[in-house]
């Protein structure tokens, strides 16, 4: 059977590093390109990847992504910094080249993605909920994008529910003491030496909380999802965004 031929673009970065190291150690993979900044993306067309596995700056995504879709290349996308504006301008170049898929995760790690999934279930059955991460001090954007996910889950799973608001008397506060409001959850960022990636939910209710962490300690947690992305992007054309699409959990 012929080897899935991959390109892994940010090659020199955090993750990128280590995505280069299991695509070369995957057997049903080849490495085909390794692109950093500055490098022409021609390569990636002359180098016949089948997958661009896309791992930079959210400065960067958007160009390298346009490059793919219009040349057939499917994506798998790690970068962070997605907002309704940008998912709309993917889709529009997408409807272009239909048999493209991109596969956008805020987090390929299994952990990371049933946090998600454990919070969104949690969230109508308590009064508060916040969000708190963590991440090594050379990280771009705050909050993180995992964060800013799980944010969305929880608004979208209390307002399904009917929730009420959720409690707060705050009347005075200095400027970013109670988090960043996404869309009306409050998420705070700690950027921490020695920290790589992690993240708590905290959920409170009448006498009683209930916490739920994850902890990525290491860059080798992301690889299991970058691969599955890999290999199942290929044949799921159009914008899928969310890593559990292919965990089968919904
Ligand atoms: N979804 C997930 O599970 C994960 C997502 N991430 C996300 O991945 C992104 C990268 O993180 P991290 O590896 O820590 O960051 P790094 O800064 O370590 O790596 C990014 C790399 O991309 C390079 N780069 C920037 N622009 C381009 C470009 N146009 N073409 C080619 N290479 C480019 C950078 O070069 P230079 O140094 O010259 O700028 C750098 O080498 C972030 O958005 C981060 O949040 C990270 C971990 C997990
Ligand atoms: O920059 C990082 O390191 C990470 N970025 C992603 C995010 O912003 O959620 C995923 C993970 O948290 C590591």
């Amino acid at each position: 059977m012929s080897k899935l031929r991959v390109a892994v673009i940010g090659a020199k970065g955090r993750i990128g590093s280590e995505a280069v190291k299991a695509v070369e150690a995957a057997d049903d993979m080849e490495l085909v390109a390794e692109l950093g900044r500055g490098d022409e993306l021609e390569t990636l067309a002359d180098a016949g990847a089948q997958v661009a596995v896309e791992l930079t700056h959210p400065d960067s995504v958007m160009g390298n992504l346009d490059f793919c879709v219009r040349h057939g290349i499917h994506a798998v996308v790690g970068t962070t910094g997605w907002t309704d504006e940008r998912l709309a301008r993917l889709r529009t170049s997408l409807e272009a080249s239909p048999e493209t898929g991109v596969l956008i995760a805020p987090n390929f790690s299994i952990g990371a993605v049933l946090t998600m999934r454990f919070a969104q279930l949690a969230a109508p059955y308590f009064e508060s909920v916040e969000v708190v991460e963590l991440h090594h001090p050379n990280k771009a954007d705050a909050p993180s994008g995992t964060a800013t996910r799980t944010a969305q889950l929880i608004a979208e799973a209390r307002r399904e529910a009917g929730s009420a608001p959720q409690p707060d008397a705050t009347t005075t506060a200095l400027d970013g003491a109670r988090g960043a409001d996404v869309d009306g959850v409050p998420v705070h960022s700690v950027r921490l030496r020695g920290l790589l990636a992690h993240q708590e939910v905290l959920l409170g209710g009448e006498g009683e909380t209930l916490t739920v962490r994850h902890d990525s300690l290491h860059h080798s947690s992301f690889m299991p999802g970058i691969l599955l992305g890999a290999r199942r992007v290929v044949s799921t054309p159009g914008l899928t965004f969310g890593l559990e699409h292919f965990l089968d959990l919904g």
